[in-house]
């Protein structure tokens, strides 16, 4: 028998509540193995689906790998796939938090953001920057999907309207609308809703202590300057997915 594959994203999923959330609704959660693994085919490494159960897989990553959507295409072209995205400024703005926590001495999101900080030349290798450009990652998946498989939700409306944007995923897989409006409520410490009460307890749910960080404040002629870069990219985005994501 060949070493045991490593299942990396399980417990993120945990730590955001994404398992309970999802078998609330009777649907396995199943991570793919790690790239040791990717050989296999993950269908033999995953627990069986049984009748009336789907099973997910979510990977941040994928939807800016190269490789993924062919890989995904040949192995099972009839998945859906969900897409989360917000501002890609904030985006940006959110995950140089994360690396800040990480590793405090990094040069500032200001530098960081620009080749040539006086002629205002954006420095698009910085995956910070390169992730939010949705509208170039989406036609590589458009080569292997039709839109029609792809659900969008708004990471805005999220945070705003869970019950929403959680009715129109529920929609998109053909469930029942069973998670809604009564499952949330908005804690205000937090600044985030939260479940009511997590699966197995009865305790309410927030989403842990890494998501919904403070963001530093960052240089506004920077933002600006980000906010123009984007705009073209956030236009041609909306066109393609026939959504105003209401960023501008
Ligand atoms: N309910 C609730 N509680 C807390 N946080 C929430 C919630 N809903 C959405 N968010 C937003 O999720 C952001 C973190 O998600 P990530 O996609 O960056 O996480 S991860 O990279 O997949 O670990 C996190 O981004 P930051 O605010 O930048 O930390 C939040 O804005």
């Amino acid at each position: 028998m060949g070493p045991r594959c490593r299942y990396p994203i399980a417990k993120g999923m945990r730590d955001e509540g994404f398992v309970e959330w999802v078998s609330e609704i009777d649907v396995v959660a199943a991570p793919l193995p790690s790239p040791p693994c990717t050989r296999k085919l993950p269908r033999d490494l995953m627990p069986r689906t049984l009748e009336g159960q789907i099973t997910m897989e979510k990977t941040p990553s994928y939807f800016v790998t190269k490789e993924a959507p062919a890989r995904i295409s040949s192995m099972a072209k009839g998945t859906k796939l969900i897409v989360v995205v917000r501002d890609p400024v904030t985006r940006a703005i959110s995950d140089y938090t994360q690396t800040l926590s990480k590793k405090p001495d990094i040069p500032t999101f200001e530098s960081l953001t620009f080749k040539n900080r006086t002629t205002g030349l954006i420095d698009t290798s910085w995956s910070a920057i390169q992730i939010g450009i949705y509208a170039k990652h989406l036609e590589n998946w458009l080569l292997y999907f039709p839109i029609g498989q792809i659900l969008f939700v708004s990471g805005e409306r999220l945070i705003s309207d869970p019950a929403g944007e959680l009715g129109r995923v529920q929609d998109f897989l053909g469930l029942k609308r069973i998670i809604t409006d009564k499952h949330f409520y908005f804690n205000k410490t937090k600044g985030f809703p939260c479940l009511k009460k997590a699966e197995g307890s009865s305790k309410p749910h927030c989403l842990g202590k890494t998501k919904g960080r403070t963001h530093p404040d960052i240089d506004q002629e920077v933002v600006q300057r980000l906010r123009d870069f984007y705009r073209p990219f956030n236009m041609k985005f909306y066109q393609m997915t026939g959504q105003d994501f209401g960023w501008d």
